[in-house]
């Protein structure tokens, strides 16, 4: 084996950064070895152990920084497909690339000033990071370890985007002399690989995959490039074996190629990538990696929580906030946001309820609302309502008539009295997206509630003790799925475990999901198409445009009333494509409690929940001294409107004269469509300085990042290098609207 294999991949040298905004003298790059080789451990378990140990370290090339190049170049994708889910995850952290003339390579991010933006083919990417001539590069992890080949130049500073997902694996034919062959030992020991006839690999990954056979014990194999349809050739007789990347596994199969046990080369996603000389020595570089790094991690972190909002009854703030945190999921990040709703009483201003913001994951949405409901009910001094399974209101049996007039894909289905004692599903009603789903309108006031999500957050539901109604849209996203388990839940699942006289779950929800919207608004057309005669669809409205008119908002429904009350047929379906933050689905009146004809129990707790919130953590370590700087994550704030408008309203009157200013400068949609009543949020307070933490940690301040999956080790267990802090210091929320 040559030295060069024999080296270790070592990509995770710590980049150590200055928060301070002191002169470039006072910044510091360093790399521990002593660090870096605890990285390379922990990293084994994304790239397998061989793939790791044996990338080789080569020298640094010596090309010399361009003196003269004064702007930091980061290289994109220039085609394929990282290029567009690349662009569009800047565009989630706030760096819009403007690329003005297509037929060029270079664009600029108006955010970042100094940096040019260099549109290049990935390899080509790694290539010029290696010399130099970039700075910066997002591209996939296989082709940072494929063409850098443990190039000590290079540093994967961020490794986990959270995209462009694949593993490098080796597959052979289903059948023939492999037939019963299943690991990579079977494999290495076939006897008919000889060094007259070694096995025969095609690769675009020739050494990644050398080296990846030389350490599984294969001593008889040649390799042959191949750039494109590696899966084609086995069946041509041109190759024995295929090393390609795989996502879904469907051109495998459909090849008749099988990977086998231990053949996974790599598993890959999107990385960024730095230069090391550049950090080094070009002035900008290191303060820009470090901003991308604040906002591509602040992006990241909040992509998988959602912030709720619901207004409930309470004395004071500290009575609402000890039954809040008394639920074990609704802590939110550091705690919930409590804040008096104004209502207008006698001409008085007075507050009854507070809004309480809490953040919350995505996927224990259903359990946080239920401790929500619980709790405002405990604050009304009313028993906590059963579990959703056995809040359902009872339907009218007779189906919703059909409107024919609906638009497109748009689906949603009443109860039937057929089903319901059928024992199998109820009812189901789904809408897509941007809030689309509207129980509350006229046709619809019957509906059943919507549960649409990504398919792993309904997965969640359907299997958690709600046992919710749902339509999953698995991979497959026909309706009679099968395959995968993911495709099994392509199918319609509904109204599992819902007693078979029970009619709906108190809860409407339609989420938006960007990635997903195209799959569910296919999947709610069939269903539509193949519904079973017992089930009729009213309109529901189908978000259709592009994916930033799908705002990622769950709107939900108040409940039904025990005794049936239907919502409210007020609310009229949204214009197609409308920015759907739909909130205005109150169920109960508007009206004075005094006054209310709706009893206690079916007064809604109202609901919102205001999609991603970014989260965007402040410096997570210094030393005490640092703390009178400003935090490098400040100048993000200010534009952050940290106001968490809460509806639908709390049963008060008085709206057209709100006692004070309102926030529809905020939220126009909700202010002008929606009877809220006002909610005012202090100001956030002024950001706290930077926590400190114990000065024996730093030597002065810094922030170390490095490849994400190996945050491990603990806040500050090296004398010089402290590794990486999970970002969780302060958390500031921007809701996107
Ligand atoms: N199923 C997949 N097949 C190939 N690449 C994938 C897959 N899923 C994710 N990727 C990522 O996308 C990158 C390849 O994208 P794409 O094939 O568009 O790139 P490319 O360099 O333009 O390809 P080519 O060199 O074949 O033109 C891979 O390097 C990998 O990181
Ligand atoms: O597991 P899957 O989801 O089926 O994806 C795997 C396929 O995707 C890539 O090919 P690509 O579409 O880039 O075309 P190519 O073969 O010409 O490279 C890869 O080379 C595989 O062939």
């Amino acid at each position: 084996m040559s030295p060069m294999l024999a080296a270790r991949l070592d990509f995770t040298a710590v980049l150590v950064l200055s928060s301070a905004p002191s002169p470039p003298s006072g910044l510091r790059v360093r790399f521990s070895p002593a660090t870096a080789r605890a990285r390379t451990r922990s990293l084994a378990p994304r790239a397998t152990a061989s793939a790791t140990a044996a990338v080789s370290a080569k020298p640094p090339p010596a090309a010399p920084l361009t003196a003269d190049r004064s702007v930091v170049r980061i290289g994109l994708p220039s085609k394929g497909r990282m290029s567009e889910q690349t662009l569009s995850l800047l565009k989630s952290c706030q760096l819009s690339v403007r690329h003005l003339n297509p037929r060029q390579y270079t664009a600029d991010i108006p955010q970042v000033p100094n940096l040019e933006v260099w549109f290049q083919r990935p390899k080509d990417i790694v290539r010029k990071l290696q010399s130099g001539d970039l700075d910066l590069g997002i591209v996939g992890f296989d082709i940072v370890s494929e063409y850098g080949q443990g190039s000590d130049n290079l540093v994967v500073v961020h490794d986990a985007l959270e995209f462009g997902h694949c593993r490098l694996s080796l597959a052979v034919p289903k059948e023939g002399i492999f037939e019963n062959i299943n690991s990579l030992e079977e494999l290495a020991n076939m006897p008919e690989w000889t060094q007259e006839r070694p096995m025969r690999v095609v690769t675009g990954f020739g050494y990644l995959g050398e080296k990846f056979l030389r350490e599984n014990g294969f001593n008889h194999f040649s390799f042959l490039a191949g750039d494109g349809a590696l899966e084609s050739y086995p069946a041509m007789g041109m190759a024995d074996v295929i090393v390609d990347l795989v996502s879904s596994g469907t051109t495998l199969r459909e090849n008749n190629l099988k990977e086998i046990e231990g053949g996974v080369v790599l598993e890959s996603q999107a990385t960024l990538v730095a230069c090391r000389r550049s950090l080094h020595k070009r002035k900008g570089v290191l303060e820009i990696t470090h901003e991308m790094l604040e906002r591509l991690e602040a992006h990241l972190t909040a992509t998988g929580e959602l912030m709720v909002t619901a207004n409930m009854r309470g004395n004071s703030a500290e009575e609402v906030a000890e039954r809040v945190l008394s639920q074990t999921s609704l802590c939110g990040l550091q705690g919930p946001t409590i804040s008096p709703v104004y209502c207008s009483r006698d001409g008085k201003v007075a507050v009854e309820y507070y809004a309480i913001n809490v953040v919350v994951p995505q996927k224990s949405l259903y359990k946080s609302i239920q401790q929500l409901r619980s709790v405002a009910d405990a604050m009304a001094g009313e028993p906590p309502p059963p579990a959703l399974a056995s809040s359902f209101s009872l339907l009218p049996s007779t189906p919703s008539p059909h409107r024919p007039g609906d638009r497109q894909g748009a689906v949603a289905a009443g109860s039937s009295a057929a089903m319901a004692g059928s024992g199998g599903p109820t009812a189901v009603a789904t809408g897509s997206g941007a809030g689309a789903a509207r129980s509350g309108a006229p046709a619809a006031a019957n509906l059943p509630p919507v549960l649409l999500a990504s398919p792993s957050t309904v997965a969640a539901w359907l299997a958690g003790p709600e046992r919710a109604i749902g339509l999953l849209l698995g991979r497959g996203h026909g309706l009679a799925g099968s395959g995968s388990p993911e495709d099994r839940f392509g199918a319609l699942a509904i109204g599992s475990g819902a007693p078979a006289t029970a009619g709906l779950p108190s809860l409407v929800a339609a989420i938006g999901f960007p990635s997903s919207f195209g799959l569910a608004a296919g999947a709610l057309s069939s269903l539509a198409a193949s519904a079973p005669s017992s089930l009729s669809f009213n309109g529901l409205a189908a978000a259709t445009g592009t994916p930033s008119s799908y705002p990622t908002v769950l709107s939900l429904m108040p409940p039904l009333s025990s005794a049936g009350t239907p919502p409210a047929a007020s609310a009229a379906l949204p214009p197609l494509g409308a920015p759907c933050v739909d909130t205005t689905l109150p169920t109960a009146p508007c009206a004075a409690p005094e006054s209310s004809a709706v009893p206690r129990a079916t007064a809604p707790l109202p609901l919102g929940v205001l999609g991603v919130a970014p989260t965007f953590p402040l410096v997570p370590c210094t030393t005490p001294e640092s703390s009178a700087v400003p935090n490098a994550a400040a100048p993000l704030v200010p534009s952050m409107p940290g106001l968490a408008p809460t509806f639908p309203p709390a049963p008060c009157a008085a709206l057209e004269s709100p006692a004070a200013p309102d926030t529809a400068s905020v939220v126009p949609r909700v202010a002008t469509e929606s009877p809220v009543a006002p909610t005012f949020v202090p100001e956030p307070p002024a950001l706290p300085r930077v926590a400190s933490t114990p000065s024996s940690c730093y030597a002065d301040p810094v922030r170390v990042y490095q490849r994400r999956s190996t945050v491990t080790a603990p806040a500050c267990s090296h004398d010089e290098l402290p590794v990486y802090h999970p970002p969780t210091a302060i958390p500031v929320t921007l809701t996107q609207w």
